[in-house]
């Protein structure tokens, strides 16, 4: 079983809180916050923790909620070692696992709605990073980007 990490901010809460309800009854999850709605809090205050766990393989991988998506996947890619995109349908959310090693899923809040969210979720928990050596030659470029 996989170990998940959730996290978002007011703008995923309501999100975050039913995926998790969802989610728990297959997987363990590790949630970093928010633990309570607040309209001040600021996204990377949940998410950088989780990004830094994912990077650190304290979780396989994470699930990222803002209000659309954005700010949680420009936050998480500062993260050496994290490979996060803003999925807003089912097919980038496997393919983007299997060529790319997709390892943090990044939602809008307001933007995709529980049904959506469900089904982009279980297609990026059931895929798996394929290692082809195309694939393999393309992230190792993407690597070289990172400064530890
Ligand atoms: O969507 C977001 C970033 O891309 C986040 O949810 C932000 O916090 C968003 O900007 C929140 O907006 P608010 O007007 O502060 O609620």
């Amino acid at each position: 079983m996989k170990k998940l990490g959730l996290a978002a901010d007011h703008g995923g809460y309501e999100l975050k809180e039913a995926l998790k309800k969802w989610l728990s009854a297959t997987y363990e999850i590790q949630d970093f916050g928010a633990d309570h709605y607040d309209a001040a809090d600021d996204y990377p205050d949940f998410v950088i923790p989780l990004s830094r766990a994912v990077a650190a393989g304290e979780v396989e991988r994470g699930i990222a909620v803002c209000g659309s998506g954005v700010g949680a996947t420009m936050v998480a890619n500062r993260v050496p070692g994290v490979r996060a995109c803003l999925i807003t349908e089912t097919y980038s959310a496997h393919q983007g696992v299997e060529h790319d090693a997709l390892n943090v899923l990044c939602l809008g809040g307001r933007v995709t709605g529980i049904e959506l969210a469900r089904e982009i979720v279980a297609a990026y928990l059931r895929a798996e990073y394929s290692g082809e050596a195309r694939h393999e030659r393309r992230l190792s470029k993407m690597k070289s980007l990172e400064r530890p």
